[in-house]
């Protein structure tokens, strides 16, 4: 779904489009969470994210289902949760989530801010960190959303790139 390389965007005024929702949680919530997930990083960095409602934005973020013609096939209830593409054209920078999974804005199933900050870090350029305490991680672990700082390792590596 995304490989090595060192790839960035090549501007910080980024855009992302909030293409479908989730039927499991309502729709301002969906907005909120994703909206979380992107000051995340764009606190910590140069970045800008404008939201737009039509035609293609560089973040495309859509809720998928099993086959979506992009060569990574979800699979049903568990297993893969999303995915992201790294920076570039077309479907680079965008994010799926599975819509079979159980989406939440708490503990339960999986929180969207938490897995969608994940895939963003994706979508920015980053790639999975070996510390257990980090949004990088390549483990799912619910911390609630009121709560959540970004750990310094996720900082570090941000800053490496956009500085
Ligand atoms: O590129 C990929 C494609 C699929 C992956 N597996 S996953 O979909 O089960 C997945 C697992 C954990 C996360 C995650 C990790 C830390 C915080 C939030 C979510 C996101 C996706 C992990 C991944 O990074
Ligand atoms: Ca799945
Ligand atoms: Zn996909
Ligand atoms: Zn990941």
């Amino acid at each position: 779904v995304f490989t090595a390389g060192n790839p960035k965007w090549k501007k910080t005024n980024l855009t992302y489009r909030i293409v479908n929702y989730t039927r499991k949680m309502r729709q301002t919530d969906v907005d909120e969470a994703i909206q979380k997930a992107l000051n995340v990083w764009s606190s910590v960095t140069p970045l800008t994210f404008q939201k737009i409602e039509d035609k293609i934005a560089d973040i495309m973020i859509s809720f998928a289902y099993r086959d979506h013609r992009d060569n990574s096939p979800f699979d049903g209830p568990g297993g893969l949760l999303a995915h992201a593409f790294q920076p570039g054209e077309g479907l680079g920078g965008d994010v799926h989530m599975d819509e079979e999974e159980t989406w939440t804005k708490d503990g339960r199933g999986y929180n969207l801010f938490i897995v969608v900050a994940h895939e963003l870090g994706h979508s920015l350029g980053l790639s999975h960190s070996n510390d257990p305490g980090a949004l990088m991680y390549p483990n799912y672990a619910y911390t609630d959303p009121k709560e959540f700082l970004l750990p310094q390792d996720d900082i570090d590596g941000i800053q490496a790139i956009y500085g």
